[in-house]
């Protein structure tokens, strides 16, 4: 077995030696703000062994990366209900795409692109006050990363609201449909608040633990959710957590993944390990560019895709 410090620094130093660095976001202005030359790596596998380098504990926008944590509560609070308002099937189509909704009556793909995260984010919502749901959300977060300190970047927040016009297309479309059930703002706040959490590498990868643990966070003995439904998280981490990039990503690391505008990347080595790796230069579908060839790289390095015998 490789020694996964050694693997995790090396790859991280390599990582910072390329050239190739993939273009920053800024259709969120305030994201157009991170530095293209941090790279941050950490794994900490299901005995709770961390292994961190580069930038690992910097912290930074976690975006997308949310998804898989208010879909985690949300199957939790409603169960397989949960599904007529999503599905569960890629898009083949970017992240903010809007075109399936009408023909498949407002119903998004999935909950990873932007109109299933948002779909899933107004059913935490009802029967609560925004401020409640978001406080639900991010004490999940600090809860999993064993972390209290975790926090909301509000300047990332209100950037994104003053500038989410698509994402309100996608809400009031929705809404039209009735698979949105909220004030369409208050959605969208909570939505915005979700994805501006801040996070480091070190807390990422903590949080991830339970979906490489059947559901059952290892350190601290929880059960998040159960085996079958951290089984079926994973499936979707897998088939759309890259949007249109899903297969590549596949093809290439074969772990199932969440990535997030801010560059970051969770995945999940079933039963071994939680991975999170940042770096802010994104390729053509949105996803971190040396996050994936850094996740490339670990996986082939430590035998961990899950299609490996
Ligand atoms: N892919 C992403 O990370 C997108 C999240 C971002 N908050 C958005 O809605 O556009």
């Amino acid at each position: 077995m490789p020694d996964l410090d050694r693997v995790v620094r090396e790859i991280a130093d390599e990582m910072r030696a390329r050239p190739d660095r993939g273009t920053v976001a800024s259709y969120i202005p305030e994201l157009a703000r991170a530095d293209a030359a941090a790279f941050g790596l950490a794994v900490v596998d299901v005995e709770g062994r961390a292994a961190v380098a580069g930038d690992g504990d910097v912290p930074f926008s976690i975006q997308s990366i949310s998804k898989v944590f208010t879909l985690t509560l949300a199957l939790g609070m409603a169960g397989d209900r949960l599904w007529r308002r999503v599905g569960r099937e890629p898009s083949g189509s970017p992240f903010n795409s809007i075109v399936q909704l009408e023909r498949e009556a407002g119903v998004p793909r999935n909950p990873f692109i932007n109109a299933g995260a948002i779909a899933v984010t107004d059913l935490i919502l009802s029967g609560h006050q925004p401020r409640e749901a978001l406080g639900e959300i991010l004490r999940f977060m600090q809860a999993l990363a064993l972390d209290q300190t975790i926090a909301i970047d509000e300047a990332v927040a209100a950037s994104e609201k003053r500038t989410g016009f698509r994402n309100a297309a996608l809400a009031n479309y929705m809404r039209s449909f009735g698979v949105i059930e909220n004030p369409v703002d208050y959605t969208l706040g909570v939505y915005f608040h979700h994805c501006a959490i801040a996070m480091t590498c070190r807390q990422l990868a903590t949080a991830g633990l339970f979906l490489a643990h059947d559901g059952r966070h290892p350190l601290t003995g929880h059960s998040v959710i159960s085996a079958e439904r951290a089984r079926r998280i994973n499936a979707v981490m897998l088939t759309c957590g890259h949007y249109d990039g899903s297969g590549e990503f596949a093809y290439r690391v074969g772990l199932p993944g969440k990535s997030g505008v801010g560059g970051g990347i969770l995945a999940i080595a079933p039963g071994k390990a939680s991975v999170a790796v940042w770096s802010p230069g994104l390729d053509a579908a949105g996803n971190s560019h040396l996050g994936r060839i850094a996740l490339e790289s670990l996986t082939k390095r430590m035998g961990w895709s899950i299609f490996a015998a």
